[in-house]
This record gives structure tokens, sequence and C-alpha cells, in this order.
């Protein structure tokens, strides 16, 4: 999958992923309206309402990007009625050909780590069957409880040809609480970013990228260029441009020189640019046009500086 990623990050000259974070306070009048109607002011009417916004951007910007990313908490938090739309997007946008990456955080003992793996990127056995259940291309993973909660990820990327990014040096304010933390002399996240080469160098790909990649916030720069070289053969899922203040030129060290390496994420915005002052003339019955434009405008700002 790894493969797939970086083709067409190559055709769509777009290294971005959109992220399909959807709030209902992001989901226009007209649109909850209707799924309202329909299902009541319910958990069913929610997931109606946020299923159709995602649809509604997904088909204004499916042709201009490789990747989404959607967020598994904004779904779950609507229970099954959510989970079943988060379904829903990851094979709606499967067949759009996007490559998903599901920002699910998993990671436990090895035992519960494999069954998350199944789950999201392998198959599950039932008696004499088995069954692909959400399908997705790549999953988000929490590095915290060491090899054991990793390697069953990586042996379901083997196997099914899938691919993971582990949480080395996260986007938020409070992430150096202990991923800045001296062990040896050396950060935590310098520490993980080693052990995530290392998890990763029987997974290289043709593209000479490995299964095994890295999520390193757009709001530390110098540490992403110190991780960019810790982990040559990873990619980089970047989260925190834009709403998080993270900006494209801090972003040059995060890719290698051949222009690859980093995919830079955005979800609020894109898919609530219609809220900004600068998309606002889209007006909300216009919103997924507004994120086209969005969308358009970031892969002009992160190229600008590769
Ligand atoms: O370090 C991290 C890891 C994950 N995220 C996730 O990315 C998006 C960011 O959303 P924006 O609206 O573009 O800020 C969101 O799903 C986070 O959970 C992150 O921000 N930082």
């Amino acid at each position: 999958m790894i493969d797939k990623l970086v083709k067409k990050i190559k055709e769509t000259k777009a290294p971005i992923v959109v992220g399909l974070d959807p709030m209902l306070s992001y989901v226009p009048e007209y649109i909850k309206k209707t799924a309202f109607d329909e299902y009541g002011e319910t958990l069913e009417g929610a997931a109606e309402a946020i299923w159709q916004y995602n649809k509604g951007i997904v088909d204004a910007v499916h042709d201009l990007i490789p990747a989404v990313k959607p967020q598994i908490a904004m779904y779950e938090q609507f229970g099954i009625e959510g989970l079943k739309v988060f379904q829903k997007t990851v094979d709606y946008c499967k067949s759009k050909d996007l490559v998903v990456i599901a920002d699910i955080k998993r990671g436990d003992i090895g035992s519960t780590s494999a069954a998350y793996a199944v789950g999201h990127l392998g198959k599950v056995a039932v008696g004499s069957k088995t069954y692909s259940v959400f399908g997705e291309d790549f999953a988000t993973v929490n590095p915290y409880l060491g090899t054991d909660g990793i390697k069953p990820f990586v042996d379901v990327c083997k196997e099914e040809k899938k691919g993971i990014f582990v949480l080395v040096k996260t986007s938020n304010p409070s992430s150096g609480e202990f991923q800045d933390r001296l062990i040896d002399g050396k950060p935590l996240y310098e520490l993980v970013g080693a052990m995530v080469n290392e998890w990763g160098k029987d997974t290289i790909g043709e593209s000479g990228y490995s299964s095994v990649g890295a999520v390193v916030g757009a709001t530390y720069p110098e540490m992403g260029k110190v991780l960019r070289k810790i982990m040559p053969k990873s990619f980089i899922l970047v989260p925190g441009y834009g709403a998080q203040g993270g900006k494209a030129a801090d972003l040059v060290h995060y890719f290698n020189e051949d222009g690859l390496g980093a995919i830079v994420n955005s979800s609020r915005g894109i898919i609530a640019a219609y809220k900004q002052e600068k998309y606002a003339s889209f007006g909300e019955a216009n919103y997924a046009d507004a994120s086209r434009q969005a969308v358009v405008d970031m892969i002009e700002d992160i190229n600008s500086v590769l």
C-alpha cells in the first residue's frame, strides 16, 4: 500500500491528505434539516447528516488528492450509527480509488493489538470463512506498549500489503510532557523514531519506502528535521498544518531529497473551509466547492516550498 500511496502522490502532485473529521457543527443547516426530517434529532439523524456532508466533500475533492484520513473519534461519538458511517465513508473513498488512512491510534498488549490489526487492516476468520472488516489501507498506531503492541500490526501489514503510521512526535501542545523526556541523553521521540526505522526494515516496497511510517506534527519543525534523518525510509504523516498553526515553510525538512517522504494532513482547514473568512463567499450551500478551493490552495502552498 505504501507503493500505491507514493504512486498516487506522484500522479496528483499533491503530498497532502484530507482529514475527514466531521463535527455536526460543521454540517450545513440544509443537510441537517433533511437528515433530521427523516430520522429525527437522533444518533441516526446525526450519522446521516455527517454521511451526506462527507460524501459532498469527497465528491468535490477526490480527483485532486491521493488520500483521506477519517478520524474515528468523530464517528464513534455517535455510537454504532456513527461507526456505520465511518465504514460507509471508508468504502466510498476506496470506490474513488483514494488511499484511506484510518486515524484510530490503537495499540495494546500483543493479543489485543492483533485483534485491532485484523479488524482494521486484515481479515477476521469466522469458521471456514474470512472477512475483511473495516478494510482501511493504513492505521495510526500508538507505540507506548512497545514492540508487543506494534508487531501484530506489522505482521498484518506484511500479509495484506497494508501500512501503519506510528505516533512519534505528536502535534499537540503538551506532547513534550512524555515525548521530549531525555532517556540516556536522547529525547524519547528520537528513540521511538529509531524503533520505527527498525520495525519497518523488512517492509520496504518498490518505492523505497517502508510500510511502517511515523506521525510527526507540523508544529515541531526542528524535531521533524531530526526525525527525517533517523527514519529515512519511513513516510511521515504530518498533522498540525492549518488549524493548529503549522506552516508550509516549516515542513520542507520533513521531505526527502526526492521530494517524497511526507504527506501533510489538514482536516478542519479543508472540510470546514466555508466557515473561514477566506472562503466565506462560497456560502453554506457551496461548502464542498469551498473545500475544493482550500485543497487547491493547500497543494500550491505545500508545493511552493518543495
Ligand atoms: O499528532 C497528531 C496526531 C493526530 N492528529 C489528528 O490529525 C487531525 C488534525 O486535524 P486539524 O483539524 O487539521 O487540526 C485530527 O484528526 C487529529 O486527531 C493530530 O492533530 N496530531
